[in-house]
């Protein structure tokens, strides 16, 4: 049997950073996935074919939307061609993940579906058994599919089959409103579809600060029927139309459905692993229990990505895959905190996350201090026709920054310099002390950080004395 220093069950954005990190390091890597390719969820189903999907739905949108400008368009969708761009997107990024790269970085890539025979023995489809010192579970996550009455025989689409449909849906209903449902929701809609978003609870993008939530929805229902606290509870066909119905408060609702689209959450891929034979605990959720180190029950067993249900993000996924390569290969301990990621959802416009919520904040430290600018008070904001939305940077009563939010064309990009100052150390006063480029869209983070000193300066003693210092040298 074959033998390695490590094993990584796997080949998506954490079990490729694993890999590529631990091959580089000199260990003698081994790398598993059941499909014929590299890349994971990210690459094939979620983040690059969403995002590629939301730019070109952007494009069609403002195309129809260009009266403004004394122009006038109208025209049908050419979805294969939007798919292609889709698809090319994808392939392009595929060369980044291409097998050959990992195996010129001397790793061994097994294709075909991993279980563990031992807690260092692994069964591939197709091979024969591998044996691993250490081994890293990075089998990433799938749609949930709640057990929904009827859905057999409507059928309903997720985002792994959302990516090549051949005609676009007149009516289409979404189940679940946080980021899966409302990015493609909104790209949907903005390539024509008529489309509800049913979300049980009682308010869209339910990890989001309140006051993001209210904006978002606000502005979300000017493109989407927005539907919430909305309990479904059964999907049926008749005459040759899809129903799905809900109720509201024990009242039921039925609406019409060309295509239902599933975005409820996430099921952790462990269910063909056989854990059992390694002895690797599991929660009541099926994902693999990790501590801090991101070891599972078993010690030289890991866990990183969306199986081990921390936040299901590549750039987490990213994160951990470079913790436990230093834990794995070098048998450290070092710790993963989830304290300081940012997250962005990519509807327009799109929505920042970082830290905690006013919420969260409030109830963790008490006295908290807000400094809030909505974007109409930004120069460039105004100048380019898009002042809904805003910043909110929310401190503890020494300034140090807790959380930050924001919602406005691009925050996802220009909100990422508080990230930067939080992990210098800056407080919301340094970031007040930065030049920023007139009238750039950061500007709002400097107004919003000015609020700081304008507060200092005038309610405190410093008008005081700056007023007595003043008079006695006049
Ligand atoms: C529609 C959508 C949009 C998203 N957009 C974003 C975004 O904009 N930004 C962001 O940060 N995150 C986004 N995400 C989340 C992101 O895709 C995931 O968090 C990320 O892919 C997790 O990486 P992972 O390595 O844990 O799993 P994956 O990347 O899914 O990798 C798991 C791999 O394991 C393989 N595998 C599974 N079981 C086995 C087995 N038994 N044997 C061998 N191989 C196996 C799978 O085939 C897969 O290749 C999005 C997700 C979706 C669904
Ligand atoms: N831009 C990004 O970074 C991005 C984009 C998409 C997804 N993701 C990641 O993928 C994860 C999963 O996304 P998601 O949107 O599927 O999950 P989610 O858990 O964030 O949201 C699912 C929503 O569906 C609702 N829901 C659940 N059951 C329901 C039912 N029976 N009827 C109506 N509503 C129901 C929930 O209340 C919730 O609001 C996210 O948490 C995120 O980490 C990230």
């Amino acid at each position: 049997m074959k033998k390695y220093d490590l094993i990584v069950v796997g080949g998506g954005a954490g079990g490729l950073t694993v890999a590529a990190g631990a091959a580089s390091l000199g260990a003698n890597v081994a790398l598993v996935e059941k499909r014929d390719d590299l890349g994971g969820d990210c690459l094939h189903f979620g983040c690059v074919p969403s995002k590629a999907l939301i730019e070109a739905a952007n494009e069609v949108y403002h195309a129809r939307n260009v009266q403004a400008y004394g122009i006038h368009a109208s025209g049908d969708v050419d979805l294969k061609a939007i798919n292609d761009r889709v698809k090319a997107s994808v392939d392009h990024i595929q060369e980044h993940d291409d097998i050959d790269r990992f195996r010129e970085l001397g790793i061994d890539v097994y294709l075909g579906g991993a279980s563990f025979a031992t807690d260092h023995e692994i069964k591939i489809e197709g091979h024969e058994n591998i044996h691993g010192k250490r081994i890293v579970i990075s089998t990433g996550s799938r749609p949930n599919v709640p057990p929904i009455e009827g859905l057999e025989e409507t059928g309903y689409i997720t985002n792994e089959s959302a990516f090549n449909l051949e005609k676009l849906p007149k009516k289409l209903v979404f189940i679940g409103g946080g980021p899966i449902g409302l990015e493609l929701a909104q790209a949907y809609s903005r390539l024509g579809s008529e489309v509800t978003v049913l979300e049980a609870g009682p308010h869209l993008l339910g990890k989001e600060d309140q006051d993001i939530q209210k904006t978002a929805q606000r502005m979300l229902e000017q493109e989407l029927n927005v539907i919430t606290n909305a309990r479904v509870s059964k999907t049926s066909r008749q005459d040759e139309k899809n129903y799905v119905h809900y109720t509201i408060d024990d009242e039921d609702h039925v609406i019409e459905a060309d295509q239902i689209f599933l975005a409820v959450g996430r099921k952790p891929n462990t269910d063909t692993l056989q854990l059992e034979n390694a002895g690797v605990e599991m929660d009541e959720k099926g994902h693999v229990k990790v501590d801090d180190t991101l070891r599972s029950s078993v010690p030289h067993i890991f866990a990183v990505g969306d199986v081990n249900g921390g936040l299901y993000f590549t750039h987490v996924a990213g994160y951990e895959g470079k913790t436990v390569v230093q834990n794995a290969l070098y048998g450290l301990k070092r710790k993963i905190s989830y304290n300081n990621i940012p997250w962005n959802t990519y509807t327009t416009p799109e929505i920042f996350h970082f830290g905690l919520t006013q919420q969260e904040a409030q109830e963790k430290h008490g006295d908290v201090m807000i400094y809030k600018t909505e974007l109409d008070q930004v120069d460039r904001f105004v100048a380019d026709h898009a002042t809904n939305g805003f910043i909110k940077i929310i401190t503890d009563t020494k300034g140090n920054i807790v959380g930050a939010h924001a919602i406005g064309k691009g925050a996802g990009d220009w909100m990422q310099v508080v990230v930067l100052a939080v992990e210098k150390g800056m407080k919301i006063g340094d970031l007040s002390n930065m030049i920023y480029p007139y009238p750039n869209h950061t500007a709002s983070i400097e107004n919003a950080s000015n609020q700081y000193w304008r507060a200092k300066l005038f309610n405190g003693f410093i008008p005081k004395l700056s007023k007595t210092f003043i008079r006695w040298f006049r």
